[in-house]
C-alpha cells in the first residue's frame, strides 16, 4: 500500500499546513476565586502556544494575579481545567505540583530577594525548588554546575558584574533584572510574571521589559506578564488578554486589536 493509502485523510494535516507550535498553556470554562469572595471570572478559555508573548490586562481587582496564581496551582479552580505542558494541574499529587513549578519561572512585582545575602546566592535560591538532599539547604554545596547556571543567568540579565555585591545594595531595577535571573537560573520554558515592573520608574521598567523580551525570544520560552502599562502590552507582547467584569473580553493578537479596544476594559 502506498504511504498516500495509508495516511487518514481525515486526521491528517495537509502537506503544506504550517507546523502548530505546541499548546504550553490550555484553560477551558475555567472559573476561580477565594472562598470568602466567591468567584472572581468564570468560564474563561484560551490557549497560548509555546513561544507566545502574552499581557495580561484588566482593571485593578480583575483577576490577573488570581488567573496566574491558578495558572500555578496555587489556586484551586471552582470549575473547569487547567493543563500546562499537557498536564492538568489540579490532577498533580502536592509534590509532582512543586517539580512542576520548578519548571515554571515566577517573577512577583515585590522581588523579595534576601537582603543580606549575594546576588549569586540569591539566583542559586532560585533552584531550591528543583533540588533534594542537603544541597537543598546549604549553598556552598551548591554544585559546580548550579553555579556556572546562576552566572549563565545573570550574564543573560546584564548583571553578572555585580554576582558578588549584597542584594541590599541594588537598585529597584536591578533587584528586579536579579529577581528574573532567579526565574531563568532553572532555565524554564514558561515563564509567568505578575506586574514585574509596577514598582520601577519608566526607564527601568524599559529595561527590564527588553530583558523578558529578550530572554524568552533566545530561549523559545513562553510568557505570560500582567501590567496595567498599555504601552508595554503592545510592545513586549504579541498578543493581548483582557479580563474584565469576571469574564475574558479581550483575547487578540496586538496588530489586531480594534481601536481603542484596550482602553475600553477600562470605563
Ligand atoms: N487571598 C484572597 N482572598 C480573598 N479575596 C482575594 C484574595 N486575593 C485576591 N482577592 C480578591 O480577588 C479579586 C481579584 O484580585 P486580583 O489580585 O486577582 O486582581 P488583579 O487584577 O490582579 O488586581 P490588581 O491590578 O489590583 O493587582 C479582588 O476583589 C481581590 O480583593
Amino acid at each position: 500500500m502506498s504511504l498516500a493509502f495509508a495516511l487518514d485523510e481525515s486526521t491528517a494535516p495537509a502537506l503544506n499546513a504550517p507546523v502548530q507550535a505546541a499548546v504550553e498553556i490550555r484553560v477551558r470554562a475555567l472559573a476561580a476565586g477565594y472562598r470568602t469572595r466567591g468567584p472572581v471570572f468564570s468560564d474563561i478559555g484560551f490557549d497560548i502556544a509555546r513561544g507566545e508573548r502574552v499581557a495580561l490586562v484588566g482593571s485593578n481587582g480583575a483577576g490577573k494575579s488570581t488567573l496566574l496564581k491558578t495558572l500555578m496551582g496555587f489556586v484551586a479552580p471552582l470549575d473547569g481545567s487547567v493543563e500546562i505542558f499537557g498536564e492538568e494541574i489540579n490532577a498533580m499529587t502536592p509534590s509532582k505540583l512543586r517539580g512542576f513549578r520548578s519548571k515554571i519561572g515566577f517573577v512577583a512585582q515585590k522581588h523579595n530577594l534576601v537582603s543580606r545575602l549575594s546576588v549569586l546566592s540569591n539566583v542559586i535560591h532560585g533552584t531550591l525548588g528543583a533540588r533534594s538532599g542537603p544541597s537543598r539547604w546549604v549553598q556552598a554545596l551548591a554544585p559546580q554546575q548550579v553555579r556556572a547556571r546562576a552566572l549563565a543567568a545573570l550574564d543573560q540579565v546584564g548583571l553578572v558584574d555585580l554576582a558578588l555585591r549584597r542584594a541590599d545594595c541594588l537598585s529597584g531595577g536591578q533587584s528586579q533584572r536579579v529577581a528574573i535571573a532567579r526565574a531563568l537560573v532553572n532555565e524554564p520554558r514558561l515563564i509567568l510574571a505578575d506586574e514585574p515592573v509596577a514598582s520601577l520608574d519608566p526607564a527601568a521598567g524599559e529595561d527590564v521589559m527588553q530583558v523578558f523580551e529578550e530572554v524568552t525570544r533566545a530561549a523559545g520560552a513562553t510568557l505570560v506578564f500582567t501590567t496595567h502599562n498599555l504601552d508595554h502590552a503592545t510592545r513586549y507582547a504579541g498578543r493581548v488578554l483582557g479580563l474584565c467584569s469576571g469574564g475574558m473580553k479581550i483575547d487578540s493578537a496586538v496588530d489586531k486589536l480594534p481601536e481603542g479596544g484596550l482602553r475600553g476594559l477600562y470605563s
